[in-house]
């Protein structure tokens, strides 16, 4: 199997060690280019048969900035990678963590169709870090480890679309109405929080690096034919008016086997994902025309 991710110091430590897989990624040299690729040859090249493509490749935010405020340069880069994949690996898994996620995943959705070679159930958008924090806020808020704690996280990755569906936590969350609210502002806010401390200095790296290696992980582990893969990511959908939406996935050979749909919300669940729906559409949007044109 080869698995060749688009390189960056984000991915490579995690990538390689993912058990079980031989990258061979002697032939990249990451710090001597500015861009990770010295130009589409080489791109082509790294992509070339390749099954599973982790795309961390873009500018990271600084303090102030929104994830959306990444399109302008992130933008053309998805397309360009997404032009190369059609083209060396047209059934690749692609996971992209590239900001900003929300509209990222719908620009390489419509390239890959443009190219005639888009499969729906091989496209996703990691938003697996979301979900390793709801589990490390909860465990730390239950005096429980964070590896027991399962939670959905569903909708989208930024801000008000990050849905942490707090009510189907396992153990069960005990907080407050207050503690709920202030927890779900603080799992949607997390990578801004992040963005600040670090003044200046980009955004969630070692954090990224393991819910990275999670996620491009449990892809290989439902490629190798494992069962009961199943993890939360951001994919083409009709689960709600949102053409992309997270929700839990069961993952097999041929990328996503089952949409396991929307987890039971309360009416405070219902009311995030009210306000979720028109800023996914308007993110997803902005995806969509940019690759049409
Ligand atoms: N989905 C998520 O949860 C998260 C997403 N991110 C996003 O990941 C992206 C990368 O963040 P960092 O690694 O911290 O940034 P970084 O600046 O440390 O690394 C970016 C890398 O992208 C490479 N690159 C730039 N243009 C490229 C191109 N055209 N082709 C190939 N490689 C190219 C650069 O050479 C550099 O190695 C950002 O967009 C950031 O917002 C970061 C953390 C979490
Ligand atoms: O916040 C950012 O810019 C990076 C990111 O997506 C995260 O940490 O969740």
């Amino acid at each position: 199997m080869k698995l060749n991710p688009l390189v960056t110091e984000l991915s490579l430590f995690d990538i390689v060690h993912t058990p079980g897989v031989a990258a061979d990624l002697s032939h990249i040299d990451t710090k001597s280019t500015t861009n990770g690729f010295k130009g589409s040859e080489e791109l082509d090249s790294a992509l070339k048969g390749a099954d599973v493509v982790v795309i961390p490749a873009g500018v990271p935010r600084k303090p102030g900035m929104t994830r959306d405020d990444l399109f302008n340069v992130n933008a053309g880069i998805i397309k360009d990678i997404s032009t190369s994949i059609a083209r060396q690996c047209p059934k690749a898994m692609v996971a992209i963590i590239t900001n900003p996620v929300n509209t990222c995943v719908p620009i390489a959705a419509e390239i890959l169709k443009k190219a005639g070679v888009y499969d729906p159930n091989r496209l996703f958008g990691v938003s697996t870090l979301d979900v390793v924090r709801a589990r490390a806020f909860i465990g730390h808020a239950l005096n429980v480890d964070p590896q027991k704690v399962e939670i959905p996280v569903i909708g989208g990755h930024s801000g008000v679309t990050i849905l942490p569906i707090l009510s189907q936590c396992k153990p069960k969350y005990t907080g407050s109405d207050a503690d709920i609210q202030a927890l779900t502002v603080r799992i949607q806010e997390a990578g801004t929080e992040v963005v600040k401390a670090k003044a200046g200095a980009g955004s969630a790296t070692l954090s990224m690096a393991y819910a990275g290696a999670r996620f491009a992980g449990s892809l290989l582990r439902g490629l190798n034919g494992e069962k009961n893969v199943i993890e939360c990511s951001y994919v083409q959908s009709n689960v709600t008016e949102a053409t992309f939406f997270s929700t839990p996935l069961v993952l097999g050979k041929n990328g996503i086997q089952e949409n396991l749909g929307l987890p039971k919300l309360n009416d405070f669940e219902k009311k995030l994902l009210e306000a979720a729906i028109p800023e996914l559409k308007n993110n997803i949007k902005k995806g969509v025309d940019f690759a049409k044109n």
